[in-house]
């Protein structure tokens, strides 16, 4: 079992994909042997999250989801914790790994009451799993929102019941709660526990592979937890002109701070040098606060070989500068309102398409859903297809922002970061990770990898943040932790 973490790299497979691995593990065992391994995996951690638990509620639905509950409770009653299960139905309707484990709970001296009990030192939710079709309702709902509502803490079987494993859209009861939430994911890791709704609704998240450990050789995941990548070190001659040249552009009238945000973010994250070119004609051609930061007449920008970090606050004068951008430009990040100039742009688009090197876009989901012409909502219902789709669209490497933020490329898996947190709901922490990936493009990397690493430290600053300290963007871009 592994509990997962930000530094995980891990592959993430939905529903048909653990579908498959479930059925190729259990043609090679015998019959009931996944559901025991569950059980036994659940109970282990049931009993160290809560060892001193004196009463474990156990709720159980009509599917093998429940049929794990059923099994977890004949290992929880054997060491001798007081289990309550919780199941209403039909036995002869049980799938049969379930009506096997329902059996052996019947032959363990437990049974099963047609209610919720009173009180609880731990529930085990294992009500809906990989099978949840529609919002859970009757008593699933009913039970979901007393384990939600209480203060006890509260462990989901594969999923947290009602959560998509595909898109991490969840349906039926959840309450925002101070009690600790835990979620062992059984087999594989699923892309919904890490997008949309999935983080809250999981709280922690363990895997137990059931011994089935699978690799990706055949490249069949739906997508990648990216794992961690340290900063490489740096040689000792080198100079500023080893890491490369960072052009910022942007800053209508009113917006002028977009751009410097991303600027000062771009020249912490390690760029050499760091060039602004802003749109409002009487904007002050300095910044006091960031002398570093060297300040051109924006057509001027980007000169040979720059990053540059196009949109931040860029209002609509930039449309007509963006197909010379999009046609000439080096290394490229799009954000902002050069996404707006982009959308229902076919011409522009084109030129996206054409470029010999991906540009990297970094659209919010409104963002993306002009870009895609469909509603937020339609983003947010399929994270992970929305970003495929645009960057198939773009030819682009798309970073799908929000919690859970998806960074897609063609041709490549997609990938999912797993850290940050809603602290960083804040105005302008978008524009400092515009200025994170122009630093990582600066000095050399793939638009791809420049991507997904500045989407990490992004959100694992905000994840280090210190709990008395306000995290405000201007604060973020000076935070990129310094090299060794
Ligand atoms: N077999 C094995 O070896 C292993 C299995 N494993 C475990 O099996 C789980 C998958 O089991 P599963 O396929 O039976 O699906 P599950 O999530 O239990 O639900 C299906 C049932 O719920 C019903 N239903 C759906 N939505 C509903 C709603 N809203 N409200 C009410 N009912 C609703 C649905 O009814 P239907 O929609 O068909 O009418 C059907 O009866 C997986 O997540 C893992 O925990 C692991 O132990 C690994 C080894
Ligand atoms: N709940 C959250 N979890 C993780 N990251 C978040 C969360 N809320 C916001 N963020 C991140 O904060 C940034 C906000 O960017 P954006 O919406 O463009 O804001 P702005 O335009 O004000 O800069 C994105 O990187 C987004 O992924
Ligand atoms: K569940």
């Amino acid at each position: 079992m592994q509990r997962i973490s930000t530094h995980t790299r891990a592959p993430l497979w939905g529903k048909a994909g653990t579908r498959r691995i479930e059925a190729q593990a259990s043609a090679s065992l015998p019959p009931h042997t996944l559901m025991r391994r569950a059980g036994l995996g659940i109970a282990r951690l049931a009993m160290a999250l809560a060892p001193h638990a004196r009463h474990i509620w156990v709720a159980c639905g009509p599917g093998n989801n429940g049929g794990d509950g059923f099994e977890a409770a004949v290992q929880l009653q054997a060491c001798g914790f007081h289990t309550t299960v919780s199941w209403r139905g039909d036995a002869t309707a049980l799938p049969s790994d379930a009506r096997a484990a329902l059996t052996r709970l019947h032959a363990a001296g437990l049974s099963c009451t047609p209610e919720a009990p009173s009180h609880w030192d731990l529930a085990i939710d294992a009500l809906l799993g990989l099978g949840s079709r529609r919002p859970p309702d009757g008593h699933l709902a009913d039970w979901l929102q007393r384990m939600h509502a209480a203060d006890a803490p509260l462990l989901s079987v594969d999923l947290p019941s009602g959560l998509d494993a595909d898109t991490g859209v969840g349906t039926g009861p959840v309450l925002v709660s101070r009690a600790p939430r835990h979620c062992l994911s059984l087999l594989s890791l699923k892309p919904g526990q890490f997008t949309a709704d999935g983080r809250d609704r999981c709280g922690t998240l363990w895997l137990d592979d059931l011994g089935c450990a699978v690799d990706d050789a055949s490249g069949s995941a739906d997508a990648w937890l990216p794992g961690f990548a340290p900063d490489q070190p740096r040689l000792h001659a080198t100079h500023k002109g080893s890491y490369g040249d960072v052009a910022v552009l942007g800053g209508a009238p009113g917006m002028v701070g977009a751009p410097i945000l991303a600027a000062t973010a771009a020249l912490h994250a390690g760029a050499g040098r760091v060039f602004v070119g802003l749109l409002d004609p009487a904007a002050a051609a300095w910044d006091a606060t960031a002398p570093e930061l060297m300040f051109r007449p924006h057509h001027t920008l980007p000169q040979h070989g720059q990053a540059l970090v196009c949109g931040c606050g860029g209002g609509e004068a930039l449309a007509a500068m963006l197909p010379a951008l999009l046609d000439h430009a080096g290394p490229l990040v799009l954000d902002a309102d050069a996404l707006n100039a982009l959308a229902g742009q076919d011409a522009l688009q084109k030129r996206l398409h054409q470029r010999a090197s991906p540009a990297v876009l970094t659209p919010h989901p409104l963002e993306a859903a002009r870009l895609l012409n469909c509603s937020t909502a339609q983003v947010q219902a399929d994270r992970l297809a929305a970003a495929r789709t645009l960057a198939e669209r773009m030819n682009s490497v798309v970073l799908l922002k929000g919690s859970g933020s998806v960074i897609a490329s063609p041709g490549a898996p997609a990938l999912i970061n797993p850290s940050g947190n809603a602290r960083l709901a804040s105005a302008g922490t978008g524009d400092v990770l515009a200025g994170f990936i122009g630093a990582l493009l600066a000095q050399g990397l793939d638009p791809r990898s420049a991507a997904w690493r500045a989407a990490w430290r992004h959100g694992d600053l905000a994840d280090r943040w210190p709990a008395h300290r306000p995290l405000t963007a201007s604060a973020l871009a000076r935070a990129w932790p310094a090299r060794a």
